[in-house]
């Protein structure tokens, strides 16, 4: 169960954000962290996966043509949070959880859906919102309860566009942990847009960095995240360091003159 992108390009209207994007292939189980400066095309990569953006070239995800997949399909093959956080709407937590889950999984039975759903609300330490109108949450609640409608879906490929954009950092660990744990568990493959290249450099087997001017780069953390990338794709002095356990760890220093990008 593998993703492939050969010479990919996506466009909006007749403005390319990226082209002809070629990918090593990403294998079963890969958390891929999915980086770059602003409107690079972060968003517009995984947008374009998920099937919401006509693309010319080649996706494929377990020897299946992404972009050729039903609705009907894709929505059992592939979990898409996008980046805005859920409406403030006046619906409890669970009732939007349990049609995000029947509408994808309608071949469950109820007790199937109902394990599904208490599973997810527990594995992301959530269960206390479960009866809460998402009208009268906090905006990382309503973070947390729209990843709880695309994990408790189970697809093997998941595309989470700032998942932890409004959380505190309890709660950026508990969500990198349930990604983490389904992909090492199940061979799903997660990849994760981000702008916390220390949450990468902790949790992800690869990164994936977009830089201004279309290129992307993909590997190890170690292998990709060098001061000289840093410097060349966001413009800035940065170092990589040890920090006491031994991990790496990213120090941006300062931003380097406009003239570096
Ligand atoms: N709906 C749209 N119509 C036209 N252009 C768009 C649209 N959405 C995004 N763009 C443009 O496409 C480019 C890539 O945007 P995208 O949202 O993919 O960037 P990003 O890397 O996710 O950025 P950020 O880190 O700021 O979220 C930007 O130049 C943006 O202005």
């Amino acid at each position: 169960m593998t993703l492939k992108l050969q010479s990919v390009t996506a466009c909006y209207r007749n403005r390319s954000v990226f082209t002809g994007l070629t990918l090593p292939e990403i294998p079963a189980g890969a958390l891929v962290a999915v980086v770059g400066p602003n409107a690079v095309g972060k968003s517009t990569l995984l947008k374009s996966i998920a099937g919401l953006l006509p693309i010319a070239g080649t996706m494929t995800f377990a020897g299946e043509n992404l972009a050729a997949m039903t609705a009907h399909h894709r929505i059992r093959r592939v979990g898409y949070l996008p980046q805005p956080l859920p409406q403030a709407i006046p619906l409890v937590a669970y009732e939007t959880v349990f049609s995000a889950c029947r509408s994808a999984r309608g071949d469950w039975s109820r007790e199937e859906t109902e394990l599904a759903i208490e599973e997810i609300f527990d594995t992301l330490g959530i269960r206390q919102l479960a009866l809460r109108r998402l009208s009268e949450m906090s905006g990382g609640q309503r973070q947390m309860v729209g990843l709880a409608q695309v994990l408790v879906r189970q697809t093997p490929l998941m595309l989470l566009d700032e998942p932890t954009s409004a959380l505190d950092l309890h709660w950026q660990l508990n969500v990198l942990n349930a990604v983490r744990d389904a992909t090492s568990r199940t061979g799903s493959i997660a990849l994760v847009a981000s702008h916390d290249l220390n949450l990468a450099l902790r949790y992800c087997d690869q990164v994936l960095v977009l830089s201004p001017g279309g290129q992307a780069v993909l590997g190890t953390p170690a292998q990709v995240l060098t001061p000289e990338l840093l410097a060349r794709t966001y413009g800035i002095e940065a170092r990589i360091e040890q920090c006491s356990r031994g991990h790496p760890i990213v120090l941006a220093d300062r931003p380097l003159s406009a003239s570096v990008n």
